[in-house]
């Protein structure tokens, strides 16, 4: 008797190399490979940033998959029937996926493992993506915890994580039967990419997806950025921190590699990074750990407040306000820059993600999840558990959140954290020739000094939507009394 065939199935893990459940089905002889484009209304649709990068991942997913010898079979629909008549058609024997930790995809996963093993169907899923399993680091009291210090004290003290997982070196194809082949959609036929208008040029060149592109990455960041990282980290006008954040969320590299590549370029001295660069580092890693630490045991994170005193919040409904912030026109440089840059590339710096959420949240006190949605759809790197977590955390609903009485300042945070303007120069090209002293308080320029400048208030460039007296006061006001209820 034959060996029936495994399957594997890809979803937030679109590498080959230190892919657990790839390794594991492509140890059980041929292999159909297979991608579903999941169109459930059950779970949550991709952004318009994120189904960009994921026609590009997939496709240089797709052509690393070939010069293996295999072959990426790509479906679209709801994976809860697909999956299962995959499966079957293809005769296999042995599934293997690697696992997802929101709760519509832990339900999905949990179905179809039982399906799956009815049918007498070997069904494996392992841990990719994370350093832990969220369920793995307790509290002393076996909870889980809420504070990411001793969190990520009790994640140092446990070792060092594992070491990553060669590439399998072939993978051999099992046997399509025709009509499964002709159900089989190309990368192009999954229509993921902007066409009328293509607003994906600043994407394109911004950003190369795949597994190599976020090895390079990796690369730039061990030879050069990270020398100073732990300072550095905060200037927005200069390539500072490591940009692997949409690689992650796709799963491209692992944080075991990145881990791993780090401790070596170390150890080698091929690395400009001090050991302090590195730990900073590390724990930046370690924040996205404790997101999904957070989401795991607390699957509505995108939706309901952590803090559930938060739920008696009175906001504002601004849609103009809201409107403005979306595109970048609220009169307040750094806030400007910071959506203009997510706009043009599909990422923002992450102290500009904090200042233009601040201003959200706080000044134009704008219920933090206006501003979640509008990450999620522009962001490459949208995350499920990343994404809410930081803007409850910057809300000051969510789990070690920054107290709500931190309003950021704009025009301050801007003088700190872009002293020469040189970002806001990049993307709000109106300000260019203004000069260093107003670029982040353009209001302030005397009227001969904007004339010099090409500015016409009001029209080349906005006034401030809102006072930012008026506005720190309004929240400090709504945020005292949610705390005296
Ligand atoms: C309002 C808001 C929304 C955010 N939404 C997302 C999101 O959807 N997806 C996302 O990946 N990150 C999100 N972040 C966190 C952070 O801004 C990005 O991870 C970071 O800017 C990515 O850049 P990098 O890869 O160069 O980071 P580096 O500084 O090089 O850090 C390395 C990796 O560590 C992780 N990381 C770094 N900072 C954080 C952080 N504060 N919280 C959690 N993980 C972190 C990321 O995976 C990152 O790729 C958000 C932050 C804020 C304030």
């Amino acid at each position: 008797m034959t060996a029936r065939p495994a399957l594997f199935w890809f979803r937030d893990d679109l590498r080959l190399s230190d892919n657990p459940a790839l390794r594991a089905a492509s140890e059980h002889g041929p292999l159909t490979c297979v991608y579903i484009l999941d169109t459930s209304t059950e779970r949550r649709a991709l952004g318009g940033a994120a189904r960009w990068w994921l026609s590009r991942s997939l496709q240089a997913l797709s052509d690393a998959i070939a010069a293996k010898g295999g072959e990426l079979l790509i479906l679209r629909g709801d994976p809860a029937e697909l999956l299962p008549d995959v499966v079957e058609r293809t005769g296999s024997g042995y599934v293997a996926w690697n696992r997802r930790y929101d709760r519509a995809a832990i339900a999905l996963d949990k179905a179809l493992k039982a399906e799956l093993t009815e049918a007498g169907v070997a069904v494996e899923s392992f841990n990719a993506n994370l350093l832990n399993e969220p369920w793995q680091v307790k509290t002393k009291a076996d909870g889980p915890f809420k504070v990411f210090t001793p969190y990520w004290r009790a994640v140092r003290e446990s070792g060092e994580p594992s070491a990553p997982l060669p590439a399998p070196a072939r993978l051999s194809r099992a046997r399509l039967p025709a009509a499964l082949r002709e159900q089989t959609l190309t990368v192009a036929g999954l229509a993921l990419e902007p066409t009328t208008p293509d607003w994906a040029g600043g994407l394109r060149e911004a950003w190369t997806p795949g597994e190599d592109g976020a090895r390079d990455r990796l690369d730039t960041f061990l030879d050069e950025t990270i020398a100073g990282y732990r300072e550095a980290r905060d200037l927005p006008d200069r390539l500072s921190t490591s940009r692997l954040s949409p690689h992650l969320r796709f799963g491209e590299i692992s944080p075991r590699q990145i881990w791993h590549a780090t401790r070596a370029a170390e150890e080698a001295g091929r690395t400009p990074g001090s050991a302090s660069d590195v730990e900073k580092f590390f724990s930046e890693i370690g924040w996205r750990e404790f997101s999904y630490h957070l989401l795991f045991h607390n699957p509505e994170l995108a939706s309901v407040n952590y803090d559930r005193r938060f739920d008696a919040m009175s906001w504002e409904t601004d849609e103009a306000g809201l409107a403005a912030w979306q595109k970048g026109l609220t009169g307040y440089p750094i806030v400007d820059a910071g959506l203009r840059e997510l706009w043009q590339t599909g990422w923002m710096h992450n102290r500009v993600r904090m200042i233009t959420a601040s201003f959200l949240i706080k000044h134009l006190l704008t219920d933090w999840r206006a501003g979640e949605t509008w990450f999620w759809d522009t962001l490459v790197d949208a995350d499920p558990a990343n994404n809410p977590a930081s803007w409850q955390w910057v809300a000051g609903s969510g789990a070690d959140a920054a107290p709500y009485f931190r309003v950021f300042n704009p025009v301050t945070q801007g003088e700190k954290f872009d002293p020469k303007g040189a970002y806001v120069r990049r993307f709000v090209p109106e300000l260019a020739e203004l000069d260093d002293k107003f670029i982040h308080r353009p209001w302030d320029a005397p009227a001969g000094e904007l004339k010099k400048s090409g500015i016409l208030l009001g029209s080349d460039y906005p006034k401030p939507i809102i006072a930012l007296d008026f506005g720190r006061q309004r929240a400090l006001d709504a945020f005292a009394a949610l705390r005296s209820e």
